[in-house]
Protein backbone atom coordinates (compact mmCIF):
# COMPACT_ATOMS: atom_id res chain seq x y z
CA UNK A 1 0.00 0.00 0.00
CA UNK A 2 1.06 3.76 -0.52
CA UNK A 3 2.49 5.87 2.21
CA UNK A 4 -0.91 7.65 2.59
CA UNK A 5 -2.12 4.47 3.74
CA UNK A 6 0.55 4.29 6.29
CA UNK A 7 -0.38 7.90 7.38
CA UNK A 8 -3.62 7.13 7.48
CA UNK A 9 -3.34 3.96 9.64
CA UNK A 10 -0.59 5.83 12.14
CA UNK A 11 -3.22 8.12 12.88
CA UNK A 12 -5.99 5.66 13.58
CA UNK A 13 -3.49 4.14 15.85
CA UNK A 14 -2.76 6.76 17.73
CA UNK A 15 -6.28 8.34 18.10
CA UNK A 16 -7.31 4.81 19.24
CA UNK A 17 -4.28 4.31 21.68
CA UNK A 18 -4.79 7.16 23.31
CA UNK A 19 -8.44 7.47 23.55
CA UNK A 20 -9.24 8.11 26.85
CA UNK A 21 -6.41 6.06 28.37
CA UNK A 22 -8.03 2.71 27.75
CA UNK A 23 -5.49 1.21 24.81
CA UNK A 24 -2.68 -0.72 26.28
CA UNK A 25 0.76 -0.80 24.96
CA UNK A 26 1.52 -3.68 23.08
CA UNK A 27 3.99 -4.76 25.64
CA UNK A 28 1.25 -5.46 28.06
CA UNK A 29 -0.56 -7.96 25.34
CA UNK A 30 1.23 -11.12 25.82
CA UNK A 31 3.81 -11.76 22.78
CA UNK A 32 1.72 -9.55 20.66
CA UNK A 33 3.68 -8.21 18.31
CA UNK A 34 5.53 -11.41 17.33
CA UNK A 35 2.34 -13.28 16.92
CA UNK A 36 0.42 -10.52 15.38
CA UNK A 37 3.05 -10.55 12.23
CA UNK A 38 3.87 -14.24 12.43
CA UNK A 39 1.61 -15.06 9.94
CA UNK A 40 -0.06 -18.44 11.85
CA UNK A 41 0.15 -21.63 9.58
CA UNK A 42 -3.27 -21.72 7.15
CA UNK A 43 -4.61 -25.09 7.54
CA UNK A 44 -7.32 -25.57 4.80
CA UNK A 45 -9.56 -22.91 6.83
CA UNK A 46 -7.91 -24.66 10.13
CA UNK A 47 -11.29 -26.99 10.46
CA UNK A 48 -9.97 -30.15 10.09
CA UNK A 49 -8.37 -30.28 13.21
CA UNK A 50 -11.25 -32.12 14.52
CA UNK A 51 -13.01 -34.41 12.50
CA UNK A 52 -16.51 -36.65 12.29
CA UNK A 53 -15.20 -40.55 12.70
CA UNK A 54 -18.27 -41.94 13.53
CA UNK A 55 -17.00 -45.51 13.71
CA UNK A 56 -14.68 -44.21 15.90
CA UNK A 57 -15.07 -45.33 20.03
CA UNK A 58 -13.15 -42.47 21.36
CA UNK A 59 -13.59 -40.25 24.62
CA UNK A 60 -15.28 -37.76 22.95
CA UNK A 61 -17.89 -40.35 21.31
CA UNK A 62 -16.92 -40.39 17.91
CA UNK A 63 -15.71 -37.08 17.41
CA UNK A 64 -11.29 -37.23 17.03
CA UNK A 65 -9.28 -34.40 18.34
CA UNK A 66 -5.82 -34.39 16.43
CA UNK A 67 -2.50 -31.70 15.79
CA UNK A 68 -4.01 -28.80 17.90
CA UNK A 69 -4.05 -28.33 21.61
CA UNK A 70 -7.91 -27.66 22.65
CA UNK A 71 -8.34 -24.41 23.89
CA UNK A 72 -11.53 -23.52 23.55
CA UNK A 73 -13.51 -19.69 25.86
CA UNK A 74 -16.51 -19.03 26.80
CA UNK A 75 -17.11 -15.15 26.09
CA UNK A 76 -20.30 -13.38 27.39
CA UNK A 77 -20.38 -10.15 27.74
CA UNK A 78 -20.50 -8.16 30.89
CA UNK A 79 -23.82 -6.51 29.98
CA UNK A 80 -25.66 -8.42 32.50
CA UNK A 81 -25.51 -11.62 34.57
CA UNK A 82 -25.02 -14.91 33.68
CA UNK A 83 -28.44 -16.55 32.60
CA UNK A 84 -28.87 -20.38 32.22
CA UNK A 85 -28.56 -20.07 28.35
CA UNK A 86 -24.91 -18.53 29.09
CA UNK A 87 -24.33 -21.06 31.48
CA UNK A 88 -24.76 -23.72 29.13
CA UNK A 89 -22.84 -22.74 26.50
CA UNK A 90 -20.38 -22.25 29.28
CA UNK A 91 -20.87 -25.99 30.44
CA UNK A 92 -20.61 -27.00 26.91
CA UNK A 93 -17.40 -25.73 26.53
CA UNK A 94 -15.58 -26.76 29.94
CA UNK A 95 -16.86 -30.62 29.19
CA UNK A 96 -15.17 -30.36 25.90
CA UNK A 97 -12.01 -29.03 26.86
CA UNK A 98 -12.06 -31.79 30.48
CA UNK A 99 -12.46 -34.68 27.73
CA UNK A 100 -9.74 -33.80 25.51
CA UNK A 101 -7.63 -32.62 28.24
CA UNK A 102 -7.62 -28.70 26.80
CA UNK A 103 -8.37 -25.00 28.60
CA UNK A 104 -11.41 -23.51 29.62
CA UNK A 105 -10.87 -19.89 28.86
CA UNK A 106 -13.09 -17.08 29.82
CA UNK A 107 -12.75 -14.04 28.13
CA UNK A 108 -14.80 -10.90 28.70
CA UNK A 109 -16.23 -9.20 25.94
CA UNK A 110 -16.89 -5.58 27.42
CA UNK A 111 -16.86 -3.66 23.94
CA UNK A 112 -20.09 -2.70 24.41
CA UNK A 113 -19.82 0.30 26.52
CA UNK A 114 -23.53 1.60 26.73
CA UNK A 115 -24.98 -1.65 27.86
CA UNK A 116 -21.81 -2.54 30.73
CA UNK A 117 -23.66 -3.31 34.05
CA UNK A 118 -21.40 -2.88 37.36
CA UNK A 119 -20.84 -5.91 38.67
CA UNK A 120 -21.68 -8.14 35.62
CA UNK A 121 -18.43 -9.04 34.95
CA UNK A 122 -17.44 -10.80 38.72
CA UNK A 123 -20.96 -12.17 38.90
CA UNK A 124 -20.04 -14.33 35.81
CA UNK A 125 -16.68 -15.40 36.88
CA UNK A 126 -18.12 -16.26 40.81
CA UNK A 127 -21.01 -18.11 38.82
CA UNK A 128 -18.72 -20.14 36.98
CA UNK A 129 -16.65 -20.91 40.25
CA UNK A 130 -20.01 -21.94 42.13
CA UNK A 131 -21.20 -24.11 39.06
CA UNK A 132 -18.04 -26.02 39.11
CA UNK A 133 -17.17 -25.21 35.88
CA UNK A 134 -13.82 -22.78 36.29
CA UNK A 135 -11.84 -21.09 34.25
CA UNK A 136 -8.62 -22.31 33.06
CA UNK A 137 -7.34 -19.18 32.45
CA UNK A 138 -9.57 -15.97 33.35
CA UNK A 139 -9.21 -12.04 34.32
CA UNK A 140 -8.43 -13.04 37.70
CA UNK A 141 -6.29 -16.33 37.20
CA UNK A 142 -4.22 -15.02 34.83
CA UNK A 143 -2.83 -16.64 32.00
CA UNK A 144 -0.28 -16.88 29.06
CA UNK A 145 -2.89 -15.23 26.42
CA UNK A 146 -3.57 -12.18 28.59
CA UNK A 147 -5.67 -9.74 29.61
CA UNK A 148 -9.00 -11.94 29.51
CA UNK A 149 -10.96 -8.62 29.39
CA UNK A 150 -11.48 -7.23 25.71
CA UNK A 151 -11.22 -3.73 26.72
CA UNK A 152 -7.88 -4.08 27.83
CA UNK A 153 -6.68 -5.04 24.58
CA UNK A 154 -7.46 -2.64 22.13
CA UNK A 155 -4.07 -2.34 20.79
CA UNK A 156 -4.42 -5.64 19.18
CA UNK A 157 -7.67 -4.48 17.46
CA UNK A 158 -6.56 -1.31 16.03
CA UNK A 159 -3.49 -3.30 14.64
CA UNK A 160 -5.62 -5.88 13.37
CA UNK A 161 -8.03 -3.03 11.59
CA UNK A 162 -4.43 -1.02 10.57
CA UNK A 163 -3.34 -4.37 8.61
CA UNK A 164 -6.72 -4.91 7.45
CA UNK A 165 -6.89 -0.85 5.67
CA UNK A 166 -2.85 -1.25 4.60
CA UNK A 167 -4.19 -4.95 2.49
CA UNK A 168 -7.18 -3.31 0.87
CA UNK A 169 -9.59 -5.32 2.85
CA UNK A 170 -11.14 -2.63 5.16
CA UNK A 171 -11.74 0.99 4.72
CA UNK A 172 -13.00 4.16 6.44
CA UNK A 173 -16.39 5.01 6.51
CA UNK A 174 -17.09 8.39 7.18
CA UNK A 175 -20.83 8.35 6.91
CA UNK A 176 -22.85 9.97 9.78
CA UNK A 177 -25.29 8.57 11.81
CA UNK A 178 -28.40 10.82 10.39
CA UNK A 179 -26.95 9.30 7.25
CA UNK A 180 -27.06 5.85 7.88
CA UNK A 181 -30.87 6.32 9.41
CA UNK A 182 -32.01 7.54 6.39
CA UNK A 183 -30.40 4.53 4.65
CA UNK A 184 -32.27 2.43 7.50
CA UNK A 185 -35.58 4.44 7.09
CA UNK A 186 -35.82 4.21 3.01
CA UNK A 187 -35.16 0.28 3.14
CA UNK A 188 -37.98 -0.21 5.17
CA UNK A 189 -40.33 2.35 3.75
CA UNK A 190 -39.46 -0.12 0.85
CA UNK A 191 -40.13 -3.13 2.29
CA UNK A 192 -36.49 -4.38 2.53
CA UNK A 193 -33.97 -5.14 5.19
CA UNK A 194 -31.65 -2.52 5.88
CA UNK A 195 -27.79 -2.58 5.23
CA UNK A 196 -25.36 -0.55 4.63
CA UNK A 197 -24.85 0.93 0.72
CA UNK A 198 -20.90 0.34 0.88
CA UNK A 199 -20.74 3.87 0.35
CA UNK A 200 -17.29 4.95 1.50
CA UNK A 201 -15.83 1.77 -0.27
CA UNK A 202 -15.62 4.07 -3.10
CA UNK A 203 -14.10 7.19 -1.62
CA UNK A 204 -11.12 8.50 -3.36
CA UNK A 205 -7.45 8.23 -0.99
CA UNK A 206 -7.61 11.86 -1.73
CA UNK A 207 -10.58 12.55 -0.07
CA UNK A 208 -9.98 10.11 2.70
CA UNK A 209 -7.36 11.90 3.66
CA UNK A 210 -9.00 15.10 3.96
CA UNK A 211 -11.32 13.92 5.73
CA UNK A 212 -8.71 12.25 8.10
CA UNK A 213 -6.97 15.46 8.37
CA UNK A 214 -10.13 17.46 9.36
CA UNK A 215 -10.71 14.84 11.93
CA UNK A 216 -13.47 14.08 10.78
CA UNK A 217 -15.03 10.92 13.04
CA UNK A 218 -15.14 7.26 11.28
CA UNK A 219 -15.32 3.70 11.92
CA UNK A 220 -13.48 1.34 9.91
CA UNK A 221 -16.11 -1.39 7.68
CA UNK A 222 -14.63 -4.72 6.73
CA UNK A 223 -14.73 -5.10 2.37
CA UNK A 224 -16.63 -8.03 2.29
CA UNK A 225 -16.48 -10.81 -0.44
CA UNK A 226 -19.35 -11.92 -2.23
CA UNK A 227 -18.62 -15.39 -2.60
CA UNK A 228 -19.55 -17.56 0.19
CA UNK A 229 -16.76 -19.58 1.36
CA UNK A 230 -19.06 -23.04 3.39
CA UNK A 231 -17.73 -24.28 6.19
CA UNK A 232 -17.97 -27.34 8.63
CA UNK A 233 -19.52 -27.23 11.58
CA UNK A 234 -19.43 -29.69 14.28
CA UNK A 235 -23.48 -29.24 14.98
CA UNK A 236 -24.55 -27.98 11.63
CA UNK A 237 -22.81 -29.75 9.16
CA UNK A 238 -21.73 -27.75 6.31
CA UNK A 239 -22.77 -24.06 6.12
CA UNK A 240 -22.37 -20.92 3.95
CA UNK A 241 -24.10 -17.76 3.88
CA UNK A 242 -23.62 -15.58 0.87
CA UNK A 243 -22.83 -12.49 3.40
CA UNK A 244 -21.69 -10.34 1.10
CA UNK A 245 -24.88 -10.23 -1.52
CA UNK A 246 -27.33 -10.03 1.77
CA UNK A 247 -25.64 -7.43 3.86
CA UNK A 248 -23.51 -4.03 3.49
CA UNK A 249 -19.74 -3.92 4.72
CA UNK A 250 -19.62 -4.52 8.32
CA UNK A 251 -17.89 -2.00 10.93
CA UNK A 252 -15.20 -3.37 12.72
CA UNK A 253 -13.75 -0.78 14.51
CA UNK A 254 -16.32 2.05 16.12
CA UNK A 255 -15.60 5.62 16.15
CA UNK A 256 -15.12 5.18 19.85
CA UNK A 257 -12.31 3.41 19.09
CA UNK A 258 -13.85 0.15 20.30
CA UNK A 259 -14.13 -2.88 17.94
CA UNK A 260 -17.45 -4.32 17.24
CA UNK A 261 -17.20 -8.72 18.10
CA UNK A 262 -16.81 -9.29 14.87
CA UNK A 263 -12.99 -7.94 14.58
CA UNK A 264 -12.80 -8.40 18.13
CA UNK A 265 -13.66 -11.85 18.60
CA UNK A 266 -11.30 -13.21 15.87
CA UNK A 267 -8.29 -11.63 16.48
CA UNK A 268 -8.75 -12.60 20.41
CA UNK A 269 -9.46 -16.24 18.93
CA UNK A 270 -7.06 -16.12 16.99
CA UNK A 271 -4.44 -14.59 19.56
CA UNK A 272 -5.46 -17.10 22.45
CA UNK A 273 -4.79 -19.98 20.29
CA UNK A 274 -8.96 -20.58 20.51
CA UNK A 275 -9.13 -24.38 18.40
CA UNK A 276 -12.67 -24.40 18.70
CA UNK A 277 -15.63 -21.75 19.28
CA UNK A 278 -18.75 -23.59 20.81
CA UNK A 279 -21.06 -20.95 20.82
CA UNK A 280 -24.99 -19.73 20.51
CA UNK A 281 -26.35 -20.26 17.12
CA UNK A 282 -27.32 -17.15 16.64
CA UNK A 283 -23.48 -16.37 15.22
CA UNK A 284 -23.85 -18.98 12.89
CA UNK A 285 -24.66 -16.43 9.59
CA UNK A 286 -22.25 -14.42 11.14
CA UNK A 287 -19.61 -17.03 10.70
CA UNK A 288 -18.67 -16.96 6.85
CA UNK A 289 -18.02 -13.29 7.59
CA UNK A 290 -15.37 -13.55 10.65
CA UNK A 291 -13.80 -16.59 7.99
CA UNK A 292 -13.42 -13.92 5.44
CA UNK A 293 -11.66 -11.70 8.53
CA UNK A 294 -9.13 -14.91 9.15
CA UNK A 295 -8.64 -14.94 5.65
CA UNK A 296 -7.55 -11.31 5.70
CA UNK A 297 -5.73 -11.48 8.29
CA UNK A 298 -4.12 -14.74 7.85
CA UNK A 299 -4.71 -15.85 10.70
CA UNK A 300 -5.91 -19.73 11.24
CA UNK A 301 -9.71 -20.32 12.10
CA UNK A 302 -10.82 -22.12 14.77
CA UNK A 303 -13.41 -25.02 14.31
CA UNK A 304 -16.92 -24.35 14.78
CA UNK A 305 -19.74 -26.09 16.82
CA UNK A 306 -23.20 -23.53 17.09
CA UNK A 307 -25.09 -24.36 19.80
CA UNK A 308 -28.87 -24.52 19.50
CA UNK A 309 -30.29 -22.04 22.33
CA UNK A 310 -31.95 -22.29 26.06
CA UNK A 311 -35.76 -20.96 25.19
CA UNK A 312 -38.31 -19.68 26.85
CA UNK A 313 -41.54 -21.54 27.30
CA UNK A 314 -42.92 -18.53 24.63
CA UNK A 315 -39.97 -19.63 22.55
CA UNK A 316 -37.65 -16.25 22.93
CA UNK A 317 -34.19 -16.88 23.52
CA UNK A 318 -33.09 -16.74 27.05
CA UNK A 319 -31.39 -13.12 27.02
CA UNK A 320 -29.86 -10.92 29.11
CA UNK A 321 -31.67 -7.98 27.38
CA UNK A 322 -34.92 -9.40 28.17
CA UNK A 323 -33.81 -9.43 32.34
CA UNK A 324 -34.37 -13.40 32.27
CA UNK A 325 -33.92 -14.94 35.15
CA UNK A 326 -30.18 -15.18 36.33
CA UNK A 327 -28.72 -17.98 37.96
CA UNK A 328 -27.91 -16.13 41.76
CA UNK A 329 -31.58 -16.09 41.64
CA UNK A 330 -31.99 -19.75 41.24
CA UNK A 331 -28.83 -19.71 43.66
CA UNK A 332 -30.33 -17.69 46.49
CA UNK A 333 -33.59 -19.90 46.37
CA UNK A 334 -31.37 -22.98 47.38
CA UNK A 335 -30.53 -24.59 43.92
CA UNK A 336 -27.89 -26.52 43.79
CA UNK A 337 -25.31 -25.74 40.79
CA UNK A 338 -25.25 -30.17 39.76
CA UNK A 339 -28.63 -29.83 39.64
CA UNK A 340 -28.75 -26.51 37.34
CA UNK A 341 -26.01 -28.22 35.40
CA UNK A 342 -28.03 -31.54 35.30
CA UNK A 343 -31.57 -29.24 33.85
CA UNK A 344 -29.87 -27.22 31.04
CA UNK A 345 -28.28 -30.76 29.64
CA UNK A 346 -31.53 -32.70 29.98
CA UNK A 347 -33.40 -30.09 27.82
CA UNK A 348 -30.99 -29.99 25.63
CA UNK A 349 -28.75 -32.54 24.18
CA UNK A 350 -25.22 -33.83 23.85
CA UNK A 351 -25.27 -36.97 25.56
CA UNK A 352 -26.53 -40.21 24.20
CA UNK A 353 -29.38 -41.05 26.80
CA UNK A 354 -30.85 -38.58 29.31
CA UNK A 355 -31.30 -39.72 33.04
CA UNK A 356 -31.55 -37.30 36.12
CA UNK A 357 -28.84 -37.28 38.84
CA UNK A 358 -25.75 -36.56 36.56
CA UNK A 359 -23.17 -34.94 38.05
CA UNK A 360 -20.33 -32.93 36.78
CA UNK A 361 -17.51 -35.72 36.17
CA UNK A 362 -20.27 -38.27 34.79
CA UNK A 363 -21.74 -34.95 32.35
CA UNK A 364 -17.84 -35.10 31.23
CA UNK A 365 -17.24 -38.49 30.72
CA UNK A 366 -20.77 -38.48 28.84
CA UNK A 367 -21.10 -35.79 26.84
CA UNK A 368 -20.74 -36.06 23.45
CA UNK A 369 -20.40 -33.30 20.35
CA UNK A 370 -21.91 -35.22 17.88
CA UNK A 371 -24.92 -35.85 19.55
CA UNK A 372 -26.13 -32.11 19.52
CA UNK A 373 -28.27 -31.53 17.76
CA UNK A 374 -29.47 -28.38 15.67
CA UNK A 375 -32.76 -27.40 17.06
CA UNK A 376 -33.51 -24.93 20.05
CA UNK A 377 -34.93 -26.39 23.54
CA UNK A 378 -36.99 -25.06 25.66
CA UNK A 379 -35.94 -24.52 29.29
CA UNK A 380 -38.45 -26.56 31.75
CA UNK A 381 -37.92 -24.47 34.88
CA UNK A 382 -40.89 -26.52 36.42
CA UNK A 383 -38.45 -29.76 37.16
CA UNK A 384 -36.27 -27.81 38.69
CA UNK A 385 -37.23 -28.78 42.16
CA UNK A 386 -37.39 -32.76 40.92
CA UNK A 387 -33.47 -32.39 39.80
CA UNK A 388 -32.63 -30.84 42.69
CA UNK A 389 -34.23 -33.06 45.04
CA UNK A 390 -32.43 -35.77 43.29
CA UNK A 391 -29.32 -33.65 43.91
CA UNK A 392 -29.83 -33.24 47.19
CA UNK A 393 -30.29 -36.50 48.12
CA UNK A 394 -26.89 -37.24 46.57
CA UNK A 395 -24.96 -34.69 49.11
CA UNK A 396 -27.03 -36.09 52.01
CA UNK A 397 -25.51 -39.38 51.12
CA UNK A 398 -22.07 -37.96 51.09
CA UNK A 399 -20.64 -37.64 54.36
CA UNK A 400 -18.24 -34.77 53.35
CA UNK A 401 -20.63 -32.69 51.56
CA UNK A 402 -23.33 -33.41 54.22
CA UNK A 403 -21.29 -31.81 56.87
CA UNK A 404 -21.69 -28.59 54.90
CA UNK A 405 -25.26 -28.93 54.48
CA UNK A 406 -25.56 -29.72 58.47
CA UNK A 407 -23.35 -26.45 59.09
CA UNK A 408 -25.62 -24.55 56.39
CA UNK A 409 -29.28 -25.58 58.41
CA UNK A 410 -27.57 -24.44 61.26
CA UNK A 411 -27.09 -21.12 59.62
CA UNK A 412 -30.18 -20.61 58.62
CA UNK A 413 -31.74 -21.61 61.62
CA UNK A 414 -29.97 -19.23 63.99
CA UNK A 415 -30.97 -16.67 61.28
CA UNK A 416 -34.58 -18.01 61.12
CA UNK A 417 -35.47 -18.39 64.75
CA UNK A 418 -32.86 -16.39 66.21
CA UNK A 419 -34.23 -16.49 69.95
CA UNK A 420 -37.37 -18.01 69.40
CA UNK A 421 -35.32 -21.69 69.71
CA UNK A 422 -35.86 -23.06 73.38
CA UNK A 423 -33.60 -25.87 73.35
CA UNK A 424 -30.00 -25.84 72.21
CA UNK A 425 -29.59 -29.67 71.14
CA UNK A 426 -31.98 -28.87 68.00
CA UNK A 427 -28.61 -27.26 66.56
CA UNK A 428 -26.60 -30.26 67.18
CA UNK A 429 -24.77 -31.42 64.06
CA UNK A 430 -25.92 -35.16 65.08
CA UNK A 431 -29.87 -33.61 65.27
CA UNK A 432 -29.49 -32.07 61.76
CA UNK A 433 -27.93 -34.94 60.29
CA UNK A 434 -30.35 -37.53 61.34
CA UNK A 435 -33.57 -34.82 60.19
CA UNK A 436 -31.58 -34.87 56.68
CA UNK A 437 -31.71 -38.03 56.34
CA UNK A 438 -34.99 -38.73 56.95
CA UNK A 439 -36.07 -36.18 54.92
CA UNK A 440 -33.68 -36.41 52.17
CA UNK A 441 -36.42 -37.95 49.54
CA UNK A 442 -39.06 -35.31 50.35
CA UNK A 443 -36.76 -32.17 49.90
CA UNK A 444 -35.81 -30.10 47.29
CA UNK A 445 -33.34 -27.36 49.44
CA UNK A 446 -32.49 -27.51 52.79
CA UNK A 447 -34.90 -24.03 52.93
CA UNK A 448 -38.06 -26.33 52.85
CA UNK A 449 -37.08 -27.84 56.59
CA UNK A 450 -37.43 -23.76 57.10
CA UNK A 451 -41.34 -23.84 56.28
CA UNK A 452 -43.64 -23.60 59.02
CA UNK A 453 -44.19 -27.20 58.13
CA UNK A 454 -40.84 -28.09 59.75
CA UNK A 455 -41.13 -25.52 62.37
CA UNK A 456 -42.23 -28.50 64.59
CA UNK A 457 -38.31 -29.74 64.16
CA UNK A 458 -36.78 -26.99 66.07
CA UNK A 459 -39.83 -25.28 68.08
CA UNK A 460 -41.98 -27.44 70.40
CA UNK A 461 -45.39 -27.18 69.57
CA UNK A 462 -48.19 -25.59 72.07
CA UNK A 463 -51.01 -28.29 72.07
CA UNK A 464 -53.93 -27.71 74.80
CA UNK A 465 -55.15 -30.90 76.36
CA UNK A 466 -58.29 -29.85 75.60
CA UNK A 467 -57.40 -30.03 71.85
CA UNK A 468 -56.35 -33.99 72.46
CA UNK A 469 -59.78 -34.64 74.43
CA UNK A 470 -61.19 -33.18 71.13
CA UNK A 471 -59.66 -35.86 69.27
CA UNK A 472 -60.78 -38.50 71.64
CA UNK A 473 -61.28 -39.33 75.30
CA UNK A 474 -59.30 -41.96 75.33
CA UNK A 475 -56.11 -39.06 74.79
CA UNK A 476 -54.44 -39.93 77.93
CA UNK A 477 -54.69 -43.78 78.10
CA UNK A 478 -52.64 -43.40 74.46
CA UNK A 479 -49.95 -41.35 75.12
CA UNK A 480 -49.39 -42.92 78.25
CA UNK A 481 -48.99 -46.41 76.85
CA UNK A 482 -47.07 -44.88 74.16
CA UNK A 483 -45.01 -43.10 76.31
CA UNK A 484 -44.45 -47.20 77.89
CA UNK A 485 -43.70 -48.17 74.48
CA UNK A 486 -40.78 -45.93 74.40
CA UNK A 487 -39.12 -46.70 77.72
CA UNK A 488 -38.97 -50.56 76.67
CA UNK A 489 -38.23 -50.47 72.82
CA UNK A 490 -34.40 -51.07 74.04
CA UNK A 491 -32.50 -49.09 70.50
CA UNK A 492 -34.98 -50.57 68.61
CA UNK A 493 -36.46 -47.05 67.83
CA UNK A 494 -37.14 -47.27 63.94
CA UNK A 495 -40.29 -46.04 62.05
CA UNK A 496 -41.05 -49.28 61.18
CA UNK A 497 -41.07 -50.64 65.42
CA UNK A 498 -43.01 -47.50 66.05
CA UNK A 499 -45.53 -48.00 63.73
CA UNK A 500 -46.27 -51.93 64.28
CA UNK A 501 -46.46 -51.06 68.22
CA UNK A 502 -48.64 -47.75 67.39
CA UNK A 503 -51.16 -50.72 65.62
CA UNK A 504 -50.91 -52.76 68.32
CA UNK A 505 -51.72 -50.01 70.92
CA UNK A 506 -54.38 -49.12 68.76
CA UNK A 507 -56.25 -52.60 68.55
CA UNK A 508 -56.42 -52.60 71.98
CA UNK A 509 -58.54 -49.48 72.49
CA UNK A 510 -62.08 -49.44 72.42
CA UNK A 511 -63.01 -46.07 71.01
CA UNK A 512 -60.05 -44.95 68.86
CA UNK A 513 -59.28 -45.77 65.34
CA UNK A 514 -56.00 -46.48 64.26
CA UNK A 515 -55.99 -43.50 61.94
CA UNK A 516 -57.62 -41.48 65.28
CA UNK A 517 -54.36 -42.55 67.17
CA UNK A 518 -51.91 -41.03 64.23
CA UNK A 519 -53.96 -37.75 64.25
CA UNK A 520 -53.49 -37.41 68.03
CA UNK A 521 -50.02 -38.53 67.72
CA UNK A 522 -48.94 -35.92 64.59
CA UNK A 523 -51.09 -33.07 66.62
CA UNK A 524 -49.20 -33.67 69.93
CA UNK A 525 -45.79 -33.78 68.46
CA UNK A 526 -46.04 -31.59 65.82
CA UNK A 527 -49.17 -29.18 66.47
CA UNK A 528 -50.30 -30.16 62.83
CA UNK A 529 -52.87 -32.54 61.40
CA UNK A 530 -50.54 -32.80 58.62
CA UNK A 531 -46.89 -33.76 57.57
CA UNK A 532 -44.23 -36.88 57.19
CA UNK A 533 -45.60 -40.10 58.77
CA UNK A 534 -46.02 -40.09 63.02
CA UNK A 535 -43.02 -43.29 62.84
CA UNK A 536 -40.77 -40.83 61.11
CA UNK A 537 -41.81 -37.75 63.36
CA UNK A 538 -41.14 -39.58 66.20
CA UNK A 539 -37.51 -40.67 64.90
CA UNK A 540 -36.55 -37.64 63.73
CA UNK A 541 -37.23 -35.81 67.22
CA UNK A 542 -35.56 -38.37 69.32
CA UNK A 543 -37.02 -40.42 72.19
CA UNK A 544 -36.14 -38.01 74.99
CA UNK A 545 -37.45 -35.13 73.09
CA UNK A 546 -41.23 -37.25 72.03
CA UNK A 547 -41.82 -37.82 75.54
CA UNK A 548 -40.79 -34.96 76.70
CA UNK A 549 -43.55 -33.42 74.19
CA UNK A 550 -45.76 -36.24 75.13
CA UNK A 551 -45.64 -35.57 78.99
CA UNK A 552 -46.32 -31.97 78.11
CA UNK A 553 -49.46 -32.52 76.65
CA UNK A 554 -50.61 -34.48 79.42
CA UNK A 555 -49.50 -31.82 81.45
CA UNK A 556 -50.97 -28.72 79.65
N1 LIG B 1 -30.31 -18.65 25.34
C1 LIG B 1 -29.09 -19.09 25.08
N2 LIG B 1 -28.88 -20.41 24.85
C2 LIG B 1 -27.63 -20.87 24.60
N3 LIG B 1 -26.53 -20.09 24.53
C3 LIG B 1 -26.68 -18.78 24.75
C4 LIG B 1 -27.97 -18.20 25.04
N4 LIG B 1 -27.80 -16.88 25.22
C5 LIG B 1 -26.49 -16.63 25.05
N5 LIG B 1 -25.82 -17.75 24.76
C6 LIG B 1 -24.39 -17.89 24.45
O1 LIG B 1 -23.63 -17.59 25.59
C7 LIG B 1 -22.44 -16.89 25.21
C8 LIG B 1 -22.38 -15.58 25.96
O2 LIG B 1 -23.50 -14.81 25.57
P1 LIG B 1 -23.77 -13.32 25.91
O3 LIG B 1 -22.99 -12.90 27.08
O4 LIG B 1 -23.64 -12.54 24.69
O5 LIG B 1 -25.29 -13.46 26.39
P2 LIG B 1 -26.64 -12.97 25.75
O6 LIG B 1 -27.73 -13.33 26.71
O7 LIG B 1 -26.76 -13.44 24.36
O8 LIG B 1 -26.40 -11.42 25.84
P3 LIG B 1 -27.20 -10.28 25.20
O9 LIG B 1 -28.64 -10.48 25.56
O10 LIG B 1 -26.57 -9.11 25.88
O11 LIG B 1 -26.94 -10.36 23.75
C9 LIG B 1 -22.51 -16.73 23.70
O12 LIG B 1 -21.78 -17.77 23.09
C10 LIG B 1 -23.96 -16.88 23.40
O13 LIG B 1 -24.16 -17.37 22.10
Amino acid sequence: MSSVCVLRCNMVVSRLLGAGGLGLGSGQISGFSARFHNHLGWSVWGLRDITHTHTAHTHSGGVCVTEREVRVRFAPSPTGFLHLGGLRTALYNFLFARQHGGRFILRLEDTDRSRLVPGAALDIEHTLQWAGITPDESDSRGGVYGPYVQSQRLSLYSAAAVSLIESGHAYYCFCTNHRLELLKTEALRRGQTPRYDNRCRHLHADQVQENLAQGKPHAVRFRLHMKAEPFEDLVFGWTGHAVGEVEGDPVILKNDGFPTYHLANVVDDAHMHVSHVLRGAEWLTSTCKHLQLYRALHMTPPTYAHLPLLLNPDGSKLSKRQGDIYISHFRQQGALPEALLDLITNCGSGFHSNRVGRNLKELISEFDISKIVTHSAVLDLKKLPEFNRVHLQQRIEDERQCRLLVDEVKNLLTLTYTDQIQEEKVLDHNYILRVLHMRKRHISSVRDLLSPMYSYLWLRPSVSRQQLEEMSSESHDIISRIMQVIKGCNGEYTPEFLTGELKLIAKKLRKTKYSSVMKLLRLALTGQQQGPSVGEIMVSLGEEEVCCRLQKSLEA
